[in-house]
């Protein structure tokens, strides 16, 4: 959505008749509960559904060629744990990721992280054959995952990392407690609160008119290439970050801004992936690679771009030696920046 039609939604208001409590609302009044209140969450955690994680690797099991993240009732968590000689206390260490409609809580545990290791590492292996699925690391899972789970996935194991990363205080250096829920840590010595961090993260398809600019870094998987990415600086606007990424990465400097959606991305730990079309004015795109950043940049035509698009599946799998250059899978959202930019240059390039 555009700038413009975010404001215009966010200033709708609705008719305030008859007005009656949508599900979506009473679903996040119950979130907000879950949070807030400890025994609330406490009880939703004896009838919620739990998604298991071992060292930060979710437990998926496959069907068709598609990766399923299979939920368990606490029941049956319980008697998996019992089995392998640990106290259901276990479950404590879970964190809140969402709920149903019908206000069934969905929460994620990690039975391999490290203050959990301490009363005695869970077998990887021995978890793996009794709960019928594998724990796959997500980077190599994320192309083949069910769309429904891809979310909540990235959330859990967004959450996970954190708490297991923030055990102690900063200030005080004493152990952070984690709430119920796992929305917070508080450290009872300093009293300090702290919250799950996301890093705010601005990605960026430049066009000069007529081509887009894509880009790869030596890290990327052979022959892809990507729209423009890069870390929000402490006290940058979204506008500001970009002009610096672009100027900083390929040497342009951009004359107009639009913004298009927003991406929660797992990678490297949490970030907010905001996308954005820009512009180059005609003569301003002349590409000064940026080599600590990038190993090549490149502006691609509408032609190249959409038989990119269209290909499907990573060119390893083609056969004819030469390896075509590829575009990121349809969850990044790099892909849908280009996608949109593909709909737009065929649409105007019609009406010409
Ligand atoms: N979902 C998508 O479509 C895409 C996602 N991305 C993600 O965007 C992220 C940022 O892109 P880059 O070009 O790597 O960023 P970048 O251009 O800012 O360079 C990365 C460097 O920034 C520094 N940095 C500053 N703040 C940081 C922080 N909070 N966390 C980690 N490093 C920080 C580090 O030195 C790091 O090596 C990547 O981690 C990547 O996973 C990138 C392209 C597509
Ligand atoms: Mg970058």
């Amino acid at each position: 959505m555009s700038l413009s039609l975010f404001w215009r939604a966010a200033s709708w208001k609705a008719p305030q008749a008859c007005r009656q409590v949508s599900t979506y609302v009473t679903k996040m009044r119950y979130l907000f509960e879950l949070k807030e209140d400890d025994d609330v969450c406490r009880k939703a955690q004896s009838s919620g559904m739990f998604y298991l994680f071992h060292s930060l690797a979710p437990l998926l099991q496959m069907s068709g060629n598609r990766y399923l993240a299979p939920p368990f009732r606490a029941s049956e968590l319980e008697r998996l744990l019992s089995k392998f000689g640990q106290d259901a206390q276990m479950i404590e260490h879970s964190v809140l990721i969402g709920c149903s409609d019908q206000r069934e809580a969905w929460f994620a545990l990690d039975l391999g992280l490290g203050n959990l290791c301490s009363s005695g590492c869970l077998q990887k292996s021995e978890m793996e054959t009794e709960l019928q699925g594998s724990f796959i690391e997500l980077r190599k899972a994320l192309f083949q995952l069910n769309e429904k789970d891809i979310s909540l996935i990235f959330t859990a194991q967004a959450l996970l990392r954190w708490h297991d990363c923030h055990q102690f205080c900063g200030k005080s250096g004493h152990p952070t407690q984690k709430n119920v829920a796992g929305s917070k840590r508080v450290c009872p010595s300093s009293k300090m609160i702290y919250y799950p961090q996301m890093s705010p993260v601005v990605i960026t398809l430049v066009s000069d008119g007529t081509r887009c600019l894509l880009a790869r870094q030596s890290s990327f998987p052979k022959g892809m290439y990507s729209a423009l990415a890069g870390f929000c600086d402490v006290g940058e606007t979204l506008e500001e970050a970009v002009r610096r990424e672009v100027a900083e990465e390929v040497g342009l400097e951009v004359d107009s801004l639009q913004y298009s959606a927003s991406q929660h991305w797992p990678f490297p730990n949490n970030s907010l992936m905001m996308a954005c079309h820009a512009t180059v004015g005609p003569g301003q795109t002349e590409i000064h690679v940026n080599s600590q950043e990038l190993e090549s940049a490149g502006w691609f035509s509408l032609e190249e771009v959409a038989t990119a698009l269209r290909r499907k599946g990573s060119p390893s799998s083609e056969q004819d030696g030469a390896l075509p250059f590829w575009l990121p899978p349809k969850v990044a959202i790099a892909h849908q920046l280009i996608w949109e930019w593909v709909q737009k240059q065929s649409s105007s390039s019609n009406l010409a």
